[in-house]
């Protein structure tokens, strides 16, 4: 979603000065108000040219008037007060400077798809209902009677073998014993995967569920080459998210995950976007597991196809894959830290 060029006001910055803009907050399609109904209450006290999201938490927005003495009339009239026809939130309003626009602002949305085969990016299938509403209802329910690894965002549980984040590998050394009984029915399933000739023949030892809360993404990775064989399913269940795609021109094994999570390099990636629902099975395999990074980008509210669509109270996704015994040989030796 493209962010408007207004910023949030800065102390003395804005002081003694007036502008047709307000930065207000607890406000926003996150906390249930759209930019319609916003608009509609703002525009008793003037002209409005326009409402934005201000940032990407969908609980702050830029109202932009025609003039300055309307955006001083909302301001003394709403600041700080309930306010009853926006569901009797309190709103906390300034004045907004209009800034320059930042490079990595420029073109910072990217169309997105809601089947795979629109991302033109061989090797990634994505699956609708591949669970029932039951059967996530089962494995949510047995996860959450397991501990959790507490990491600084989310939380993640490691069944088969131990990831380890610090080198983005596994211990090979240390295997858990096999995948539990409630993931039986997932295996199964994937064993009769369409696209695969040889699906039935994958064995699949490392279980990694990771739980997001609202808002929270993962920043661009390509799955180390070394550590994983060349399909990994992953599974997303309670919440829905986009997972972005992109394929950098200077791939790099050793950069491959120190990529920023803001398109700073500008033009030297290809990107591409999929809507990921709850109970859909995702697999990349191929160019899109070895040569494209995926990337979960940290909003609350994702725009899919002009729809709004709000991340749940928390997203858990369970990622098979299976752990690699020997070199990878891959097609892709720029990404690849086996053939460097
Ligand atoms: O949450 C997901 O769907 C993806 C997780 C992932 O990319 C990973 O664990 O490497
Ligand atoms: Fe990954």
């Amino acid at each position: 979603m493209g962010l408007p060029r207004f910023g949030r006001p800065k102390g003395v910055e804005m002081q003694g000065k007036l502008s047709p803009n307000l930065f207000v907050a607890n406000c926003g399609l996150a906390v249930g108000l759209s930019h319609d109904t916003i608009a509609s209450v703002f525009a008793a006290f003037g002209e409005v040219n326009g409402v934005f999201a201000a940032d990407e938490s969908g609980a702050r927005v830029i109202v932009s008037y025609c003039d300055e003495s309307s955006a001083r009339a909302a301001l003394e009239a709403l600041d700080g007060h309930p306010c009853p026809d926006l569901g009797g939130r309190t709103l906390h309003i300034r004045y907004s400077v209009l800034q320059p626009t930042a490079p990595d602002q420029i073109n910072d949305s990217v169309p997105v798809s809601l089947v795979a085969s629109d991302l033109n990016i061989p090797g990634l299938y994505l699956l609708h209902d591949f669970v029932s509403a039951k059967e996530e209802e089962e494995l949510l329910a047995s996860i959450d009677e397991r501990p959790w690894k507490s990491l600084a965002k989310r939380r993640v549980q490691h069944y088969g073998y131990e990831f380890c984040y610090e080198t983005r590998n596994v211990n090979t050394r240390q295997h858990f014993g096999e995948l539990p009984s409630f993931v039986s029915p997932i295996l199964e399933k994937i064993s009769l995967f369409p696209n695969l000739d040889n699906a039935a023949s994958i064995v699949l030892d490392q279980l990694t569920v990771n739980e997001y809360p609202p808002g929270v993404g993962l920043s661009p990775h390509i799955d180390t080459h070394s550590a994983f064989e060349g399909f990994i399913f992953s599974l997303s269940l309670a919440g829905p998210c986009i997972m972005e795609f992109r394929r950098y021109t200077d791939g790099d094994w050793l950069n491959n995950n120190k990529k920023t999570q803001t398109p700073e390099n500008g033009s030297n990636f290809l990107r591409r976007a999929i809507y990921l629902p709850p109970r859909s099975m995702l697999l990349l395999s191929g160019e899109a597991r070895y040569a494209w990074h995926h990337y979960i980008p940290h909003h609350k509210i994702d725009l899919v196809k002009d729809s709004v669509i709000r991340r749940g109270s928390r997203r858990v996704s369970f990622t098979f894959r299976k752990v690699r015994a020997d070199p990878c040989q891959c097609d892709f030796p720029q990404y690849c830290d086996s053939q460097r």
